[in-house]
């Protein structure tokens, strides 16, 4: 009998994995900033990393390992082989080419769905009950991308969408108003990045619009141009780029508080990308940001704001993008 025998009778063989485990693939900045965020928020104890490069994912897995006595006995494994990933919860993408110099968006798209394709169905086929969170660029056309090639139902294929500008949003709001952020309210919807749509009418403080106080927020003519805020969500990701040369903790904490959100089945409220067709009058099969209430079957209910005539406008000429841009896919 081995020493192990000696020290400990079985009472029955553990079985397979916990409720909450969660697959990250990608172990770039991005993905290793989830995975972190995620175990030291306590936010899973069972992390799966999986990338191609092998020497890169056996050395962060360790090196997460090697911390475990500080993370409440949380598990890390790691493999290129996506069996270790079987009975995921949640399966967060974050894979993906980075946009090469002088690269069109399309080509970039067309890169980073061919990646998908054989990162999409292997995850789908080990963890078909799984909540899929895209994180990759271009997030909104990715998401829908792993819609197609997962056959989940919408409400299980959910993109971070502009649930890290919102927080951005917030952050920078909070500056302006020496107010925490999380009592901060406002909601960036519609298309990732460069051309999201922030919902001035929403922005409030206890249930205290700023538009009430002062019309003129968020327009052009705003003498104390809170506007610029929303363009600062912009330029601060440039920014950061600029500096740093590329983004992680925050994308990473907003994809923990998504996950955490989904495993609690907390019905807290997110924008995140998702199937948008048929509100706002979307007429395109499209994955836009809207407030979205996520639990277990991931997005399980969408808040429908009144927007105003500009933000209606916005968000139809995204998705009228996005549906050019999808069409001219090859997947
Ligand atoms: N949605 C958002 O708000 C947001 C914010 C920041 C970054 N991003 C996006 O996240 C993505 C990752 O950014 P990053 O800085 O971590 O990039 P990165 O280059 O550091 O990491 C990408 C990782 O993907 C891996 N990979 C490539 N092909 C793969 C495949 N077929 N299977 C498995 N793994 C594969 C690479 O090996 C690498 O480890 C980018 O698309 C970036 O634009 C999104
Ligand atoms: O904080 C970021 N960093 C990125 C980044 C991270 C590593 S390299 C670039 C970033 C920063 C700036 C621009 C930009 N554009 C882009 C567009 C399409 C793509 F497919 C990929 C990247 N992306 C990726 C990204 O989406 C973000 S959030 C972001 C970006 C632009 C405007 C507003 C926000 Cl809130």
């Amino acid at each position: 009998t081995t020493l192990k025998e000696k020290l400990l009778s079985v009472v029955k063989e553990p079985s397979g994995n916990g409720k909450n485990k969660i697959t990250v693939v990608g172990v770039g900045q991005v993905g290793m900033a989830c995975a972190f965020s995620i175990l030291t928020k306590y936010v899973s104890s069972d992390v799966v990393l999986i990338d191609v490069m092998a020497d890169k994912l056996k050395g962060e897995m360790m090196d997460l390992q090697h911390g475990s006595a500080f993370l409440k006995n949380s598990r890390v494994n790691a493999s290129t082989d996506y069996t270790a990933s079987a009975g995921s919860s949640i399966c967060i993408v974050t894979a993906g080419a980075r946009q090469r110099e002088g690269e069109t968006r399309l080509n970039l798209v067309q890169r980073n769905t061919d990646i998908f394709k054989g990162i999409i169905p292997q995850l789908v086929k080990h963890s078909p009950n799984c909540i899929l969170l895209i994180v990759s660029n271009p997030v909104d056309i990715l998401t829908y991308v792993a819609w197609k090639l997962s056959g989940f139902p919408k409400n299980r294929v959910i993109g971070s969408g502009t649930n890290l500008d919102s927080g951005r949003f917030r952050f920078l709001l909070s500056q302006r108003l020496s107010a925490a952020p999380t009592s901060c309210h406002g909601w960036i919807i519609g298309e990732h990045g460069d051309t999201s749509v922030p919902v001035w009418s929403g922005v409030n403080v206890a249930g205290v619009r700023l538009r009430d106080l002062d019309p003129k927020v968020g327009t052009e003519d705003d003498p104390e141009n809170y506007g610029d805020i929303h363009k600062q969500v912009v330029s601060s990701a440039y920014e950061v780029i600029k500096l740093k040369g590329y983004t992680s903790w925050a994308i990473g904490l907003s994809v923990a508080n998504l996950a955490s959100a989904m495993l609690r089945n907390s019905g807290q409220v997110h924008a995140v990308s998702t199937m948008v067709k048929g509100f706002h009058d979307i007429k395109e099969e499209v994955f836009l940001s809207v407030p979205c209430i996520l639990g277990l079957d991931g997005v399980t209910s969408v808040v429908q704001q009144k927007l105003t005539e500009d933000e209606k406008g916005l968000l139809l000429s995204s998705a009228k993008t996005m549906h050019q841009v999808q069409t001219n896919l090859k997947y």
